[in-house]
């Protein structure tokens, strides 16, 4: 029996800052940064939205445009590494939200968690849901990614950022693409990129400073959470490929694939930070792999490096790259980091570009590089199901995408700095965010959100 991806939706933040008002702010090359990383465009929440609106309003989407009915929905599996607390998931969150829109107690039914390894997360709740329905094959389980890039200013993540979710519906005999049931694994602990809960010495709720009893003894010493990961890009580009390449070695062994393992793939989608990330780290497996390998492994560590970045700039990598990567890149230079939702973006722009193509990819493998920090990458493939072209059409991802809003740098400040008050862009159809309690003692934190009409 086949399992996987029956219906996707999505929603990406409206709000965006070209790529060249950064670079000028920034004093850095445009071109290093449109033609070097892929960039165009980065996407920015507007006041009123979260990590929850943007999972709520995909999820929203999902259900309406497949007209279903909440009682044939057995789970809601969140992947998020931008979770609004350390106990109540947004899986909650979405099932409140829902119920608001469907009826009290209308997926209370429903099993919904949140899973968290930076941006595999999204991968791992697929996984889950796929064994989920193999077992299960009447039931169906969504996934929804959810995510707020966001970067320090002035940092070398800046021009990465994005915001977004998508939301899946997994089901047996899928209409868009079946994923097999074999996987590769690579992981190591390490600290590519890390959000941690940071220490500060002092802590203010409305305004007011207070001493928190638990922390007391510690000179009023509490921790807090802080959106902006600590990261170390250049070592995080390391921890990429030296997962990816051992997934995807594993992944070979697995299928005990004789040639060239990237060659059975019509399209290739990995993890994208940003667009070029793929292409970029994927030059030392198109070498390792190729029929007539490139590398030996007898180099020095120079000339291994020196290698990998001549097969990077040459024709044939070129080639490749047009071939099987490309596609799933459009998507990403508008929008920017979606985190756990970037692959399966990747995903949505490649199919909306054989869509509009004309070009037939039924029954065509593709191949996935899934990658979190932390670290870990996974490997698996997936068979392009009958359906897939009617909802590649359906999602309509380059129409919404041209209809972003362009803001200024100054406001771009104001809103990476929470100093923007009131909503850029006035909501329609939509939830926000509309308040988030500081008053009642047994409340304080707690998030409303409501459907904006
Ligand atoms: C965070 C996640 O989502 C998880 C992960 O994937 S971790 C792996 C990715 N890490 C991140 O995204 C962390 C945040 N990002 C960053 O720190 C940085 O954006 C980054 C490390 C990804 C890139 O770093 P950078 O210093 O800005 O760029 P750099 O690595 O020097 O690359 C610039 C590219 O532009 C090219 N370039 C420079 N000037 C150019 C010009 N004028 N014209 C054309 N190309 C140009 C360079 O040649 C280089 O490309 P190649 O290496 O392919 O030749």
């Amino acid at each position: 029996m086949k399992t996987g991806i029956d219906a996707i939706a999505f929603d990406v933040a409206k709000l965006h800052l070209p790529i060249r008002t950064l670079a000028k702010a920034r004093n850095i090359e445009p071109d290093k940064l449109e033609k070097g990383l892929g960039l165009l465009k980065m996407t920015l929440p507007d006041t009123h939205q979260d990590a929850v609106v943007f999972g709520a309003n995909a999820l929203t989407k999902l259900i309406q445009q497949n007209n279903f009915n909440p009682a044939e929905i057995a789970r809601i599996y969140v992947g998020t590494e931008s979770g609004v607390d350390n106990a109540k998931p947004i899986g909650s969150y979405l099932v409140g939200l829902m119920e608001q829109l469907h009826g009290e107690g209308s997926f209370s039914h429903c099993d919904a968690v949140d899973m968290t390894f930076a941006c595999i997360g999204g991968v791992d709740a697929m996984q889950n849901c796929l064994d989920f329905v193999r077992l299960n094959p009447d039931k169906k389980a969504i996934v929804v990614t959810t995510d707020i890039a966001k970067y320090d200013l002035e940092s070398t993540g800046e021009y990465t950022q994005g915001a977004g979710a998508l939301a899946m519906l997994i089901t047996a005999n899928p209409r868009i693409i079946a994923i097999s049931n074999q996987w590769a694994v690579s992981t190591q602990g390490v600290f590519d990129f890390f959000k941690p809960t940071r220490t500060v010495t002092k802590w203010q709720v409305m305004g007011t400073e207070f001493n928190d009893p638990w922390f007391g003894h510690l000179e009023n010493v509490i921790e807090i959470h802080k959106d902006q990961p600590v990261f170390d890009g250049q070592y995080s580009n390391q921890c990429y490929t030296d997962r990816t390449r051992e997934a995807y070695f594993r992944f070979k062994e697995l299928m005990q694939t004789k040639g060239s393992l990237y060659e059975s793939w019509e399209n290739i989608i990995m993890h994208l930070p940003y667009a070029y990330q793929g292409r970029r780290m994927f030059a030392e497996i198109f070498a390792l792999d190729a029929e007539q390998p490139l590398l030996t492994g007898e180099e020095s560590a120079e000339e291994y490096t020196a290698k990998v970045k001549e097969v990077s700039k040459s024709d044939a990598y070129r080639t490749f790259v047009a071939d099987k990567l490309q596609a799933a890149e459009p998507a990403s230079s508008l929008i920017g980091n979606l985190y756990t939702g970037s692959i399966f973006m990747g995903l949505l722009s490649a199919l909306a570009q054989h869509a509009k193509n004309g070009t037939d990819v039924t029954d065509k493998k593709i191949g996935f590089l899934a990658y979190g920090s932390g670290s870990k990458s996974k490997v698996f493939e997936g068979t392009v199901q009958k359906g897939w072209a009617e909802a590649a059409q359906k999602a309509h991802l380059f129409e919404t995408l041209e209809q972003s809003r362009e803001i200024d740098f100054e406001t771009y400040q104001k809103l990476h700095k929470k100093e923007q008050r009131t909503s850029i862009q006035q909501p329609e159809n939509e939830w926000v965010l509309e308040r988030i309690e500081k008053e009642a003692p047994n409340l304080i934190g707690a998030r409303y959100y409501k459907w904006v009409k």
